[in-house]
């Protein structure tokens, strides 16, 4: 028996073969599923991005965040909707945007989660929940905030804050430096969003959490940058969790970038007078209709807000609360530095456009805007056209994430042409190429203010602008992006004793937005917006 046995192993092949025979077996098994089998087979488009993930991995980590590009020749060659991985479709044609991007009022839709793997830190907040319901519930206390009355009600505040990129390029004229204005556009963006999230302001400069090797605005771009990498290896994102805070601080100070705003954002969290003295309120039913737009008292701080909200007390908690906060601090200092230094580029770039911009705020206005310290209110702002398109060309030519996190409706097919996507299949759609469709806006990569104005602004620029996403899970700081933008903008160039600003050895390059990441990042050793600044009295 055991002769039998021995020679049976002998004449059985070394367990290499067996795990590399397995391993065949496996992989030819998924390979056909993924080639003929799954739902997905039947749409178009390379068969190597349907067979395995690494075609995406290869344009969008070894080509530093192409794949965008890739997906639009993809559209050329294989049509309007085609497969860009084994689990997701792309659609190209701006009629499906809304429809793809849907509010979620008949519907349910869920975000994909595989664009939000590298954000494990803010895991508890609404950005990052799949669920369609409890995304509702979570986002609702937030819209209400966040809802234009609201964002109205922070005008001053706003004003008062735009008002130091004046103030702070006074001061640095004084040095006769040049000047990186992404740092100091970073530097409002924090203080705008300190002050309107929690009881005592922050200044982020001289926080200890902060003291990173480099300007925060770079840590934040590299954090951008890693999170593309941790989309595809989501298992080191859980690695990273695992790392000691304190250790991981050392070890990599800039990826730990996340961790340090989120201590911050505890810090304030645990000294804040609402945190102290909130109760535990029992849980009110959110009712199906649209947001509310309760007016809040100007004062209103986010963070008690959200610790008052209707939530129930388990969404409370200070660890879903901080990660609220961290999100919306987040949201902030990533998107507004970029946007700001792209629409600010393309004004200095351009002298014609700086005048228009110029004259039309000072017509506006009137040349003392200074001396009388009034608030340069939305309504007013309202009438200002030029100040207006550039807001909007700044923020299509920014994108955005240029990569559209897909969408998946789990009630319902969306049907195109010949073609059904059955419920629950991930589809997105892409904002560089909704934003530079050249039969909606011609010369697509030109920055000119001039489409948006009356007269000139079609429809068709509205259903195809995509940087602020659509839907059930678009921008939750819309209003407070245009507000702010406007703001940052006169407090630039608007009237009275203000900067005269000139670039200083930056090229267009420098600051567009061409590499994707979790948002849209310029190019590897970009030298981001620099200027000189003289200071020019009114009289
Ligand atoms: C120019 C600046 C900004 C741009 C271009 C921008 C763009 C976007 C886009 C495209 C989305 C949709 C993401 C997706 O589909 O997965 C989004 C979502 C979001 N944005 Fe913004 N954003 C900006 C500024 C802000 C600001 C200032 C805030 C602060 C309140 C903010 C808060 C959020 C939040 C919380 C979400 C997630 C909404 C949800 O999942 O329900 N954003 N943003």
């Amino acid at each position: 028996m055991l002769e039998q046995l021995s020679g049976l192993m002998e004449a059985a092949p070394p367990l290499p073969v067996v795990v590399l025979a397995c391993l065949g077996v496996y992989l030819s098994g998924v390979s056909l599923y993924r080639l003929y089998l799954s739902p997905l087979s039947r749409f178009p488009g390379p068969k190597l991005a349907a067979l395995t993930g690494w075609y995406e991995f290869y344009y969008d980590i070894i080509k530093d965040g192409q794949f965008y590009l890739k997906v639009q020749k993809l559209h050329e060659k294989y049509g309007p909707i085609i497969r860009i991985n084994p689990w997701e479709l792309h659609a190209s044609d701006p009629v499906l945007f809304s429809q793809i991007y849907s509010s979620g009022v008949k519907h349910r839709i869920e975000k994909y989660a595989w664009s939000q793997q590298g954000l494990r830190l803010i895991d508890n907040s609404h950005i990052l929940t799949e669920s369609h319901e409890l995304h509702k519930l979570r986002r609702k206390p937030l819209a209400t905030f966040f809802c234009s009355r609201n964002t109205d009600n922070m005008e001053p505040i706003i004003w008062q804050i735009s008002r130091r990129i004046r103030s702070r390029l006074q001061k640095l004229n004084r040095s006769g430096s040049v000047v990186k204005m992404e740092d100091l556009f970073t530097v409002v963006s924090a203080d705008l969003v300190t002050a309107f999230s929690f009881d005592d302001a922050v200044d982020l400069t001289e926080t200890d959490e902060l003291q990173l090797p480099g300007s925060i605005y770079s840590a934040l771009q590299t954090v951008a940058r890693v999170s593309a990498w941790l989309n595809h290896f989501s298992w080191v994102t859980g690695l990273i969790n695992a790392i000691p805070p304190t250790l991981l601080l050392r070890l990599a100070p800039t990826v730990a970038t996340n961790n340090r705003l989120y201590l911050l954002v505890k810090k304030q969290f645990d000294s804040s007078r609402a945190a102290r003295i909130s109760t535990s309120k029992t849980t009110v039913t959110i009712s199906d209709d649209e947001l509310t737009d309760e007016l809040l008292s100007p004062d209103t701080k986010l963070i008690a807000h959200l610790l008052n909200s209707n939530l129930p007390p388990h969404e409370r908690t200070p660890e879903r609360v901080c990660a609220e906060l961290l999100t919306i601090f987040m949201a902030t200092i990533f998107n507004i530095p970029r946007v700001m230094m792209v629409t600010t580029y393309h004004i200095l770039a351009n002298p014609d456009i700086k005048e228009k911009l110029r004259s039309e705020l000072v017509d506006l206005l009137g040349p003392d805007m200074d001396s009388k310290q009034e608030t340069p209110v939305w309504i007013k702002l309202n009438k200002a056209e030029y100040l207006k398109a550039c807001v909007k060309e700044g923020l299509r030519l920014f994108f955005g994430a240029l990569r559209g996190s897909a969408r998946r409706n789990l009630d319902a097919p969306i049907v195109y042409k010949d073609w059904v996507i059955l419920p629950g299949t991930p589809v997105g759609m892409s904002a560089w190429m909704l934003n530079t469709d050249p039969e909606v806006y011609p010369d697509p990569l030109a920055f000119r203010p001039e489409r948006w104005l009356p007269g000139n602004h079609k429809p068709e620029m509205d259903r195809n602008f995509a940087s602020l996403g659509r839907g059930s899970r678009t921008c939750l700081g819309i209003h407070l992006v245009y507000v702010f933008m406007r703001h940052l903008l006169v407090a630039m160039f608007g009237p009275g004793d203000r900067p005269e600003l000139t670039l200083y050895e930056t090229e267009e390059s420098d600051v567009a937005t061409t590499v994707s990441g979790l948002s849209g990042l310029a190019k590897r050793g970009a030298r981001g917006l620099r200027v000189v600044v003289e200071w020019m009295s009114a009289c």
